[in-house]
């Protein structure tokens, strides 16, 4: 079935449709990566947001059980340059096609996905439409232009309420901005007693959980959307170790006096390079955000650049050494995307084991 894909700067494609054959609007962004569609579009952090893929052949190795990054996929439409209907994989179970059909997801095939890519690149981001109606461009793009975004995607994505991922090594709460299955992963694979809350978890309650560290998950939308949470943090600093991904590293900074802004087009994909200061050794990162924290923002906190993207320039990692705490802009979880990053989770535990030391030397005393 013939649909068409309307941005809002005017642009006009026709394509093939797939998947739900229904109307979708949201924000277009686009990602780089050559695999790892499942875990993408089952990623949180793109909750209420069309991806368009630069790479041309999505869906050919199908959707397996395991790649899932939450239970639900989470994007809003798809926009691909050709959709294999006849994916070839050990692990396939299903088609690409059928899954955004089974969850009601539009997507549309047959784009030029990396002449959108200029023009995002080029306008900055813009909202975008995939529909099958026949009704005039100038109609579409009024819909498109006056429709706001929403601002809740948190509160839809988030936890309802705690659950703990049994463990014999030290608790650690992670809090739920829409985390990725990979990050829970790396927690437990590392023998932790995970509690799991949701975003508006409170102060006294996180003191009642008696964590030994704290990690501030990934989550969709402006950091600055979830003030109670900046808030909480804020209260919190300094208690407990204390480690932020992407939107955790953004909410981390903002609690700690920062500001954070968004970017033209953001960052997508597995393959941005990134610069740890203190070694000068640079990493291949995983990465998925449009916000970024101001670098002139810095002045006057505790906040410590750690790293940097090397394609930008923008901060990607910062620690506050007199509270325990650091953060990284991009996905040490990889999935997907290259591994080489783990090792931050290595790292946090340390600062956990440490503090832990220190608090049972410092009641002997
Ligand atoms: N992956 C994330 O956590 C994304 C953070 C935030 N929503 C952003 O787009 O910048």
């Amino acid at each position: 079935m013939r649909a068409r894909f309307i941005l809002e700067d005017g642009t006009e494609c026709v394509g093939t449709a797939f998947g739900a054959t229904k109307q979708t609007l949201g924000e277009v962004v686009f990602n780089t990566g050559l695999t790892g569609y499942q875990e993408i579009l089952s990623d949180p952090s793109y909750r209420d947001q069309i991806v368009t893929m630069t790479y041309p052949l999505i869906g050919n190795y199908g959707i397996n059980r395991d790649d899932f990054e939450a239970v639900v996929p989470h994007i809003k439409g798809f926009v691909v340059r050709e959709h294999c209907e006849q994916p070839s994989n050990w692990r396939n179970s299903q088609t690409l096609d059928s899954l955004l059909k089974d969850y009601e997801i539009p997507g549309i095939a047959g784009i030029d996905t990396r002449m959108l890519t200029r023009k995002i690149r080029y306008h900055g981001t813009m909202k975008g439409l995939i529909t099958t109606s026949t009704a005039p461009l100038e109609e579409l793009l009024a819909l498109l232009r006056q429709t706001p975004m929403p601002t809740d995607q948190v509160a839809r994505v988030s936890t309802k309420s705690i659950y703990n991922c049994k463990g014999f090594g030290p608790r650690i709460l992670l809090i739920d901005f829409g985390a990725k299955n990979g990050i829970l992963r790396e927690l437990l694979k590392r023998g932790c007693d995970v509690v799991v809350a949701p975003y508006n978890i409170t102060a006294s309650e996180i003191k009642r959980i008696q964590p030994d560290g704290i990690l501030l998950s990934n989550g969709p939308g402006d950091p600055k959307d979830v003030p109670q949470a900046i808030n909480t943090i804020r209260e919190i600093l300094g208690q407990y170790p204390l480690f932020g991904i992407c939107l955790g590293h953004q909410i981390f900074a903002l609690a700690a006096g920062a500001d954070t802004g968004k970017m033209k087009f953001g960052h997508r994909g597995g393959n941005h390079p990134v610069k740890e200061l203190a070694s000068g050794r640079t990493y291949i990162t995983s990465q998925n955000h449009s916000y970024a924290v101001k670098a002139d923002s810095l002045t006057g906190t505790e906040l410590v650049i750690t790293h940097l993207a090397l394609n930008d320039e923008s901060i990607e990692g910062l620690s506050a050494p007199g509270k325990q705490a650091f953060s990284v802009q991009y996905h040490p979880e990889a999935s997907p995307g290259p591994e080489d990053s783990s090792y931050l989770f290595d790292q946090f535990l340390q600062l956990v084991t440490k503090s832990k030391e220190e608090q049972s030397y410092a009641k002997t005393r």
